[in-house]
């Protein structure tokens, strides 16, 4: 006898807002763990392993968790890792969105390294009920780096379900009009706090290993094109914005130029004022608080230049929200969507199957 499991009911759908992650703690013990984790990725590091091992293990998880752990102490927020924080603030207001829309999505985040893991967030997702899962990568450009390694991950979890969701992704939206927008409003409400654009505006992306251009990552076109679909919604003259890749690690030659040699030619220029933005960061996270708000503009000013005026990710800004929620609904629509079961229903279902004879 066949048992039918959803009672004619569509299934329930859930959306999965993945990022990069952070260590659980400012704190060197945490940092090595969150470290470990991340540069063991073979989608990250593509040194083959037995040499990136030695290296990782012999040189690199001995001396950069101390360093990092510093920086991480220096923007942690008292709620968390700010990257944290800001993707559980997106998560909540997703949510949110959502339901007005009357769609009826349940809506979980998860850190690609450390916690909460993707794995732990899917269980939680199929727990509720979810049949049709989202997984919403909210690294705006693709890279093999970064959306590809989220879903090597998800890709685990699926190899152990018995019962499989049906997925949907969201691996880029570089060129989204919504994006665009969204990161337009941005400057402009920095402009207007600052009084008018006066200075040169640096987009300032991480970088990568240059190698990974020719073996055919989309990584820096997609970069590229963000930025000038950014300076064409805002008529930006030419020249008065640049492209920059930050984040240099090892010794292979990265995506240029750098946005250390940028800020250093333009402070030597001796402007008073430089922009930056980091339109490759969904939420504001070490890389654009230290590295770019703190430790920019120090290089910046060393060079002979003014103030590094560091304009804020989208985070959990209106604009950023809408961008994201126009991404995720354009993503569900035509995917069937109910009430979340609750557990009591379940509970029932499963009985009835009992009861029709399922084995135990
Ligand atoms: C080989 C090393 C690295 C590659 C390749 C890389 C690609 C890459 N990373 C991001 C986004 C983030 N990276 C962050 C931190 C970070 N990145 C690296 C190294 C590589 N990243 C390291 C070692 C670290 C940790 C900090 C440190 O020790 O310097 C973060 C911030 C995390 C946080 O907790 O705030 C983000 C976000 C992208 C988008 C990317 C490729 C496109
Ligand atoms: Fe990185
Ligand atoms: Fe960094």
């Amino acid at each position: 006898m066949s048992v039918s499991h959803d009672h004619g009911r569509p299934p329930a759908v859930g959306l999965l807002l993945c990022n990069l992650g952070s260590p659980d703690a400012p704190e060197t013990g945490a940092v090595r763990r969150y470290l470990a984790e991340f540069l063991s990725d073979p989608r990250v590091v593509e040194i083959p392993r037995p040499v990136w091992w030695l290296i990782l293990h012999g040189i690199i998880l001995r001396t950069r968790p101390a360093k990092s752990a510093a920086k991480y102490a220096s923007v942690w927020m008292k709620e968390g890792a700010p990257l944290k924080v800001h993707t559980e603030a997106q998560a909540k207001l997703l949510q949110g969105w959502l339901g007005e829309r009357e769609h009826k999505v349940l809506v979980r985040w998860a850190m690609r390294y450390g916690n909460p893991s993707i794995a732990s967030q899917l269980d939680a997702l199929r727990a509720a009920g979810a049949q049709r899962i989202l997984v919403f990568n909210a690294y705006p450009q693709y890279c093999a780096a970064t959306s590809a390694s989220v879903m090597d991950k998800v890709n685990e979890w699926l190899q152990a379900q018995r019962w499989q969701p049906e997925l949907r992704v969201i691996n880029q939206y570089h060129d989204h009009p919504a994006y665009i927008e969204a990161l337009a409003t941005q400057v402009r409400a920095h402009w207007q706090r600052e009084g008018g654009p006066h200075a040169p505006l640096v987009m300032s992306f991480h970088g990568m290993p240059e190698r990974t251009l020719h073996l055919g990552d989309p990584y820096f076109c997609h970069c590229h094109k963000t930025a000038r679909l950014l300076a064409e919604a805002m008529q930006l003259p030419k020249g008065s914005w640049q492209v920059a890749f930050q984040s240099r690690f090892g010794r292979a030659k990265w995506l240029g130029p750098s946005t250390e040699h940028v800020l250093t030619e333009l402070g030597r220029a001796k402007h008073e004022a430089v922009d930056v933005i980091c339109p490759g960061f969904a939420a504001d996270c070490l890389e654009t608080l230290e590295e770019i708000a703190m430790e920019g503009a120090e290089t910046f000013k060393a060079a002979g230049g003014g103030q590094l005026r560091y304009i804020p990710c989208l985070n959990s800004s209106e604009a950023g929200m809408r961008a994201l929620g126009t991404l995720a609904e354009q993503h569900l629509q035509g995917w069937p969507t109910r009430e979340l079961p609750d557990a009591a229903a379940l509970a029932a279902q499963r009985e009835r199957a009992l009861a029709l004879g399922a084995p135990r």
